[in-house]
């Protein structure tokens, strides 16, 4: 039998780094070379807490997982976009009625700002890979068949060695119990959690300027823990305290990590919701699409969130004890509000809220 193409992957060949200047932001660097070394995480938390605090995007480095597998994620993303069927693709598609974020996102389905411009993205989001049988039904796209294995070890791989251990660090922060963080984000708990695979595809310059070169409008992310695995062809920009957007530097070799709303929410406001956005890259970069390789991390389905009970937080006065919010609830709202109409509208200085919890939507 002839190999079908969708078993053949191309290996990742890495866009090239733009000639353009552009204007970059200056990100903390957390080497987790560091973390097991004596007092090494404590050092480590007292860097992060810069910028938690302040402008909200760090890079993590040393983390351990090979190139060559984040490589290999990258082609996997590349190769499931353009070589499987839409049909294939849409076997378990997002449902956005319901807030569900699983399963194959269409490009084009939406226009933007109003306009008749269409939005470029299209979207895969994979569930954890537990023993159990959660997530069964999320798992029937033909993908699973050819690369199951691959993605499995990577999802649990990241989540050991990058996302436990920022959560350990925000609770350090905190002067909480190490695990306070980690246990309500268990990989074995059962939530909305993600790897995710996205591409970009180019618009003409004269749709970009109808919808003024977003390509993905300003927002916060919805969960605890956003991962975004160095990606070359630059867009992603990060709004500063003093309101001016900066470009996010591509770091080989790194992760650029943020927090989302649900541990804004943990943190009392201490830990900030990064702000940020997708532009139009420089014209060097547009010949391809812009592929990239993700992990949202979201609360467990039990997991309640209120201010946590943290002696720093009590102290700065920003503890308050609160209705608690369930936090799985919250994220399937905040999905659903954001996804559900047929126009990505910019919402500039609207509130989204669930019980006492509130955060800015849109942005200027
Ligand atoms: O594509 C990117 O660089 C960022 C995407 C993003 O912010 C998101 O999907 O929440
Ligand atoms: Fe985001």
């Amino acid at each position: 039998m002839p190999i079908s193409k969708r078993n053949v992957v191309q290996p990742w060949s890495r866009p090239k780094p733009t000639k353009e200047v552009l204007d970059y932001s200056e990100l903390v660097t957390i080497d987790f070379s560091k973390f097991d070394k004596p007092n090494g995480k404590f050092e480590l938390a007292k860097d992060l807490a810069e910028a938690l605090q302040y402008d909200g995007f760090w890079v993590v480095v040393n983390f351990g997982i090979p190139q060559d597998l984040i490589d290999r994620q990258f082609a996997l993303g590349k190769h499931f976009f353009n070589n499987y069927s839409l049909e294939e693709k849409s076997a378990k598609a997002c449902d956005f009625e319901n807030g569900d974020y699983f399963g194959y996102k269409k490009v084009g389905a939406k226009t933007v700002f109003g306009t008749a411009v269409r939005e470029n993205v299209e979207t895969f989001n994979m569930p954890k890979f537990t023993k159990d049988e959660t997530y069964k039904e999320l798992l029937k796209q033909p993908f699973y068949d050819d690369f199951y294995d691959e993605v499995s070890s990577f999802s649990r791989i990241t989540h050991d060695l990058l996302v436990k251990r920022l959560y350990q660090l925000f609770a350090i922060i905190l002067e909480l119990d190490e695990s306070y963080f980690a246990n309500k984000h268990d990989y074995d708990l059962p939530s909305d959690t993600h790897l995710r695979y996205m591409q970009y595809h180019p618009r003409s310059l004269e749709d970009d300027e109808r919808v003024e070169r977003i390509w993905s409008r300003a927002h916060t992310d919805f969960g605890s823990l956003t991962l975004l695995f160095n990606q070359e062809v630059n867009g992603l920009q990060l709004k500063l305290s003093d309101n001016s957007w900066k470009y996010v530097k591509p770091v080989y070799g790194g992760v650029i990590c943020n927090i989302g709303d649900t541990l804004n929410f943990w943190s009392g406001g201490y830990f900030k919701s990064t702000i940020h956005r997708v532009v139009r890259p420089p014209e060097d970069q547009l010949d391809e699409p812009r592929v990239g390789l993700f992990y949202f991390d979201r609360p467990g389905k039990t997991a309640d969130i209120e201010v946590a009970p943290s002696p720093l937080l009590k102290r700065l006065g920003l503890y308050n004890k609160v209705e608690p919010v369930n936090g799985h609830h919250y994220v399937r709202q905040r999905v659903k509000n954001y996804h559900e109409s047929s126009d990505y509208g910019k919402r500039a200085g609207e509130v989204f809220q669930v019980g006492q919890f509130k955060i800015q939507d849109g942005f200027d």
